[in-house]
């Protein structure tokens, strides 16, 4: 219960700010570059504790005739204002143990104004300043929620840098980074918050402390060399902010020295402590919140800083990716809970037990069983239902996954009034103590309901492993009689580069199903006449190849169904706005040749489909042949008849010659080969492409036939002809 609390807390807060954490992110690592380029710069001195100001001064002294002003950034850059021996005004940078001039002041070039002011401001004065406060104070709360999180999944404090179990790989990355970047991150969150406040004054900056002394000189007093100034000898310039000096030796006139903490005001006359300012200490925290916030007095720091802004930038990624896959197994229905005879109940925290319900219930569908899939949550009174099966996970100690917590109460809630046979099966890890606790618990509670008929025990399966659950899936089988797939290879994660893809039609014709059409949208994915669509049913790793045409931008197939066939069966079962998992691969070798003069096609059954597209793609108006072998006359025939006329009409296509194996003519494509004999040699020879697309046997024909034909005129064979790529060949 808690741990979603907390889960709920991190992503809202996350939602609330990311937008303004990308942008703080990004210009983040932009200014933390910045500051480690200034810091690795020759002006900088990283030395500054073992000078003393008065060594600095004494340097000076010898090549400066009057300083005005010394100052030392934060970058531990000294800065001299004065002049020289030759009457000459100085301003620049120096080395303050020789007194060289280093360089000419600098100011942060106008791209790294910009994206200060981007950062701290957002060009929105001081309403963006307390958009920027309020979102690093978001930051820390989510870096806070984020390390309790944590806290729970390591379930003990001293477990929170041991190895992390059980999850996925977004969730695995983004779980191991955040550890290590809790506290940076929360540095960077409550410098920013704080520098917000400090801002607008929240903290008192009264607590200064004014200290007099007394100074007793007489005006014969001349000014002190600075070497006999005892304050100077003892404070280094990692101290010192800023050095004003005297203008004249008038008694009234003073060093004001800036340190740190404090600022002291030295009569130049006795070496004396005149006054001394404590800055409050609001102050001296918003110093050094500004130095840990920037980096700019350490480059070490500014690396981290740099770092950690990458690694917002990637924890925004996967924690979106994380939240994106959990909400990906949105239950869609083909029956209501109320006609259902199979009832899949799911408890799952990240979704991984989802994809095991999935491939269970679709194969369900496919096998014309009404079966309905739900969270335990969502449990009610199935008044239909013959088997409920329960697939759950465990959590916390021993927790349910948040969408089943509600669980044992409603089915304490809402009896069911028939005899309903349950087997359970709980998803965890045996690397925690309580394994698959939860889907024990309620498997208990589910024997006991008077409704429940168990007709198996207890089935656990030990990180996701897909062994274990096949063998729970043989014995569902063996009681139930009815078929799921029982080999490990069906339940195995997809191959890489799959997406979903939604189906727009499937079109069964109505006289023969033996072939069917689908037209599939891969939204924005690239692809051409000729491709490969992979498919993968039941999101099984099992993928069957289909040529692919394209055809209005959408993917158009044609399949030749065969009743047992694990791809065409799953299919032909899909309807219009399903989604089925597949994968396109470039065909580069069967693309339509577009700089050939002449393209001839042959093909037979559904080895037409690409070529249905590639003449639809035929923009440049190729003269364009098609010879296709059927076995009969069909309803499908007629209607790839339509789009050849529709071709035609366009200029896309010369003629077609259609060929039927069964009719009472008893042709073959290669007997249509045989009539055009002349016509093919001829477009051979003038440099034209052939295309061939269907089955092998008709390739081999089809080769045949061409050798036949064409070593009558010439000495080349196909194979000479497939050499210079003239023949090319989709076939299976
Ligand atoms: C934070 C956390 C706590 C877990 N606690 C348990 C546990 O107490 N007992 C257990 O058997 N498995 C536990 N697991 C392992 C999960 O139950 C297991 O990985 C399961 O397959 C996840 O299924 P899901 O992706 O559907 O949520 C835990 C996993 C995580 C990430």
């Amino acid at each position: 219960m808690t741990l979603s609390i907390w889960r709920y807390a991190h992503l809202t807060l996350a939602l609330l700010s990311f937008i303004f954490l990308s942008m703080a992110s990004i210009t983040g690592s932009i200014l933390a570059f910045y500051t480690i380029k200034d810091n690795t710069s020759p002006y900088c001195i990283h030395d500054l504790n073992r000078i003393s100001i008065a060594q600095t001064l004494s340097v000076l002294q010898s090549k400066i005739q009057e300083i005005s002003e010394l100052e030392i950034n934060e970058k531990s850059y000294v800065k001299l204002q004065g002049i020289d021996r030759n009457g000459e005004e100085v301003k620049g940078y120096i080395n303050p143990k020789t007194g060289d001039i280093l360089g000419k002041l600098q100011i942060a070039p106008p791209l790294i104004q910009w994206v200060t002011s981007l950062h701290r401001s957002l060009f929105l004065h001081e309403t963006g300043r307390i958009l920027v406060g309020i979102n690093s104070f978001l930051l820390f709360l989510i870096a806070i929620s984020g390390g309790i999180l944590v806290l729970k999944r390591q379930k003990k404090f001293w477990n929170f840098f041991s190895k992390i179990k059980g999850i996925t790989f977004s969730q695995y990355y983004h779980t191991l980074f955040g550890r290590f970047m809790l506290i940076p991150i929360s540095i960077i969150s409550i410098t920013g918050s704080y520098l917000c406040m400090e801002r607008f004054n929240f903290f008192s900056k009264n607590a200064q402390k004014i200290i007099n002394y007394s100074d007793s000189f007489d005006s014969s007093n001349k000014v002190l060399s600075y070497k006999d100034i005892p304050i100077f000898s003892q404070i280094k310039l990692s101290e010192v902010r800023k050095i004003e000096f005297p203008f004249s030796d008038d008694p009234d006139e003073y060093f004001i020295v800036k340190l740190k903490d404090k600022e002291l005001t030295v009569s130049p006359l006795t070496g004396a402590i005149i006054s001394q300012l404590n800055y409050p200490i609001s102050k001296r925290l918003a110093t050094i919140s500004l130095d840990l916030h920037t980096g700019r007095t350490h480059v070490i720091w500014a690396v981290i800083l740099f770092i950690s802004c990458l690694y917002i930038l990637f924890f925004i990624e996967s924690g979106f990716t994380i939240t994106w896959k959990r909400g990906n197994h949105r239950l869609k229905n083909k029956y209501s809970p109320s006609e259902s005879r199979i009832i899949i109940l799911v408890g799952s925290e990240n979704g991984s037990t989802f994809n095991f319900a999935h491939a269970i219930h679709q194969q369900l569908i496919s096998q014309n069983y009404l079966s309905y899939l739900t969270e335990l949550n969502k449990y009610q009174v199935f008044p239909k239902a013959e088997y409920m099966l329960v697939l759950t996970s465990t959590y916390g100690m021993g927790e349910a996954p948040s969408n089943a917590r509600k669980f044992e109460t409603l089915v304490r809630k809402n009896p069911q009034n028939h005899s309903i046979k349950c087997s359970v099966l709980g998803f965890g890890s045996k690397s925690y103590d309580d394994f698959c606790l939860f889907a024990e618990n309620i498997d208990k509670q589910i024997k006991m309901e008077p409704w429940s008929e168990s007709i198996l025990d207890l089935h656990t399966v030990n990180n996701k492993s897909i062994e274990e659950f096949v063998e729970w899936i043989k014995k569902w089988n063996n009681k139930t009689g009815i078929k799921l797939y029982a080999e490990s290879k069906f339940y195995r994660s997809r191959p890489e580069n799959v997406i979903k893809m939604k189906i727009e039609e499937v079109y069964i014709p109505k006289d023969t199903k033996e072939t069917f059409i689908i037209k599939i949208n891969p939204g924005k994915k690239s692809f051409t006449s000729g491709d490969i669509l992979a498919v993968y049913p039941y999101k099984a790793p099992n993928e069957r190849y289909y040529s692919i045409a394209k055809v209005n931008h959408q993917i158009q197939i044609s399949i030749k169904y065969y009743p047992s066939g694990l791809a065409s069966e799953y299919l032909i079962n899909r309807n219009k706005g399903d989604y089925i998992y597949g994968k396109i691969i470039n065909n580069t070798s069967f693309h339509f040749p577009d700089k050939a003069n002449k393209v001839v096609m042959i093909a037979n059954g559904t080895g037409i489909g690409p070529f249905l597209g590639m003449m639809d793609q035929n923009l440049k108006k190729i003269k364009t042949y098609l010879y296709c072998g059927f076995r009969q006359r069909s309803e499908i025939v007629d209607r790839y008849r339509s789009f050849l006329e529709e071709q035609i009409n366009k200029g896309n296509l010369e003629r077609y010659n259609f060929s039927f194996s069964l009719d009472s003519e008893n042709k073959y494509v290669m007997n249509l080969l045989q009539k055009d004999k002349d016509f093919l040699v001829h477009l051979l020879e003038e440099g034209g492409v052939i295309m061939i697309c269907g089955a092998l046997r008709m390739q081999m024909s089809v080769e045949k036939v061409l050798d036949e034909i064409v070593f009558e005129n010439s000495l080349k064979k196909c194979i000479d002809y497939k050499k210079n790529r003239q023949i090319l060949i989709d076939c299976y």
